[in-house]
């Protein structure tokens, strides 16, 4: 029998590609009957060659200005470099773009692979897609992924003996069987050790209608009628690669454990100030941070910090004690690549060190606050016993319940604990959690302060939210970094890494106006500019600032609540500066809504203060000069 196969490439930052691009393969093989080879975009040239590919589909976020994730840089300069107009004459393509309308380049990278693809000479099989996160990922990922399986099925070459190229990959047959039986095997023990309770098994297109499902609207996310008694659509089950075993340390294993090889990016820093800059009856505090830098660290103003932080100890305790592990939170995890496994790409868990306790994991490596993908969701059903809860999982991760799944899980930050919380006979196992939760990642900061001004520190704020008990919520919480920094006793080390921000700089000449606009917390990088402006200037002071306006938006009788309230009153001016002196703008802050919104007032003061013709046209003219700055964060 012959397998039909295509390499699926993705580049991811955050993880979201990734764990679509995985999706992706658990229903080619459970549900599509073809084979993928997935690989992330930078090991072109090491585990696939574009030259010997005739189906491939890209599946890429973008990140910064436009730019590509990490994983993707090589191949993003690789492909922009070649100049053969027919290098991929030979190949079929698409891609799925990932991205987020608030950022002016939104889906950059996807579409200028798109292009780029195009121009080298590559057919699109199936129209390329961007999907975007400021409205739900999954409107546009879903069926756009739903329509590609019966495009690709026409234009698949077979894998066959006398078809070389393909047949050097022919792992089809293979990997059919053995990943089912690996994840058929792992599962079954599972659900053994699990004693589960019977319940049916018939997971593809399940109907329940014998269930009692009472709208309890106490408890949303457990419980819908809408959806009650139709057949679900759901996701494959992932399949396995890793055999994870908890094991007691040895005594030689005792001194090392825990120890991480040195990243060679990241820095040592010192916690040496925390002031919090808000009064006391503030709705949110936002807290200044002051680090000294212990190894040297080349920074400008306009970059960002990354602070690699940690999960919440007691919350990493409370989860330990629901899953029945306290007892052995200091065994060691050990983690090898599974002997049945036949996926090609992989790899033990980069973000897990080699030696560790079972603490240790949960409270550095692995990301226990983000909403849990379907794909997690989908394996959690296997480990509920109660026939109820079981269901609901499978509506959660279901095509038909992606409504319920978006107002229940997504817009209301459940984490891990409350979704075992909610489902109280789920109980999963430490393979699952440590192979599909994704890793923790370190968060960024706008550095506030410039070297010229105070070389040796490191000065940042952030707001501190508060997530508190409702929505679906079963325990109060603070943003994980933030809720970190904030215990932190003075005097700890911090470890950091640099993200150039080489879009969101201050331009040579100090000539040029500049308008910087920057609510809330959102200020932070344009005291680094005024510091780093004034050190420049120190023998001309005045007229730094020109002017400053200061919006309050909790101030119910204030006339200017929002920064766009000023640009609107300051229109003329601020256009003539635009327009007449080729003003730099930069805007900083909070993704949601404020930056679309002063985009937007921009174009309406230009509009109305300038014979500007075509308002668009000219808003994308200032994004590719770089006089349209952002640094936005969500
Ligand atoms: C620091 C940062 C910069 C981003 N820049 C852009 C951008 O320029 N254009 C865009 O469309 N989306 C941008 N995004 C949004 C991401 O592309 C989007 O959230 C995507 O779903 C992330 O996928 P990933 O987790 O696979 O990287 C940015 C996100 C972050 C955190």
């Amino acid at each position: 029998m012959t397998k039909q196969r295509f390499v699926l490439l993705f580049g991811s930052e955050t993880g979201q590609c990734k764990s679509i691009a995985q999706g992706v393969v658990d229903v080619a093989h459970e549900q599509q009957d073809l084979c993928i080879d997935l690989f992330e975009l930078d090991d072109v040239d090491k585990q696939f060659k574009l030259e010997e590919e005739p189906v491939i589909v890209i599946i890429t976020s973008s990140t910064g200005d436009g730019e590509p994730p990490s994983n993707a840089s090589k191949f993003w300069r690789k492909i922009r470099r070649e100049k053969n107009p027919k290098y991929l004459s030979h190949m079929k393509y698409t891609v799925l773009g990932l991205g987020d309308t608030n950022y002016s380049n939104f889906c950059n990278c996807g579409k200028v692979l798109d292009r780029r693809f195009e121009e080298l000479g590559a057919t699109r099989f199936y129209p390329s897609n961007w999907a975007d996160d400021a409205v739900g990922l999954e409107k546009t990922v879903e069926p756009w992924l739903e329509g590609l399986w019966p495009e690709i099925k026409k234009i698949l070459p077979s894998i066959t003996d006398d078809n070389p190229i393909l047949s050097k990959e022919n792992i089809g047959e293979k990997l059919e069987k053995s990943e089912t039986t690996s994840t058929k095997d792992s599962l079954e023990t599972s659900m053994k050790q699990l004693a589960l309770k019977e319940c049916s098994t018939n997971t593809s297109f399940v109907q329940h209608s014998t269930l009692s499902k009472e709208p309890k609207t106490e408890d949303n996310l457990k419980y819908s009628s809408l959806i009650a008694n139709q057949t679900l659509t759901l996701p494959p089950k992932p399949a396995y690669s890793l055999c994870v075993q908890l094991v007691e340390p040895k005594e030689e294993e005792e001194a090392c454990k825990n120890s991480f090889s040195t990243d060679a990016y990241v820095f040592c820093s010192k916690l040496v100030k925390r002031e919090c800059l808000t009064h006391e009856e503030a709705l949110k505090s936002v807290m200044f941070i002051e680090l000294e830098l212990i190894q040297q660290f080349d920074y400008q103003p306009g970059d960002s910090i990354k602070i690699v932080c940690e999960n919440d100890e007691y919350e990493v305790d409370m989860l330990l004690k629901r899953l029945g592990w306290t007892s052995m939170a200091n065994n060691l995890v050990h983690i090898i690549i599974s002997p049945d496994n036949t996926k090609k790409s992989a790899k033990l868990p980069s973000h897990i060190p080699d030696l560790c306790t079972l603490k240790y994991a949960f409270l550095h490596c692995i990301d226990i606050r983000s909403c849990l993908r379907k794909n997690i969701l989908r394996l959690l059903v296997e480990f509920t016993s109660d026939c109820d809860e079981r269901r609901r999982l499978e509506e959660l991760c279901s095509k038909e319940g992606s409504d319920d799944y978006i107002k229940y899980m997504l817009d209301t930050n459940l984490s891990l604990l409350d979704v075992l919380n909610h489902f109280k006979t789920c109980q999963p196992d430490l393979q699952t959690l440590i192979e599909f939760l994704p890793p923790l990642i370190s968060r960024f900061y706008s550095i506030c302060n410039s070297p010229l001004h105070d070389i040796p520190h490191i000065y940042f704020v952030y707001s501190l939210f508060n997530f508190d008990i409702k929505d679906g919520r079963t325990y109060d919480r603070h943003g994980v970094c933030t809720s970190w920094l904030s215990n932190l006793s003075i005097g700890s080390n911090i470890s950091i890494q640099n993200r150039i921000n080489q879009n969101f700089r201050l331009p040579s000449s100090l000539d040029i106006p500049l308008i910087m606009i920057g609510p809330g917390t959102g200020v932070a990088p344009f005291i680094g500019f005024l510091q780093h402006i004034d050190q420049i200037k120190t023998y001309q002071h005045a007229n730094i600032l020109k002017y400053l306006f200061v919006a309050a938006s909790r101030e119910e009788d204030y006339e200017y609540r929002y920064v766009q309230d000023h640009i609107r009153a300051n229109g003329k001016e601020l256009s003539r500066l635009i327009y007449d002196c080729h003003a730099l703008i930069y805007v900083c802050g909070d993704i949601k809504q404020m930056s679309r919104d002063v985009r937007n007032t921009i174009g309406q003061i230009l509009k109305e203060h300038s014979d500007i013709e075509n308002i668009d046209d000219y808003m994308k003219t200032l994004d590719t000069s770089q006089r349209y700055l952002q640094d936005i964060w969500s």
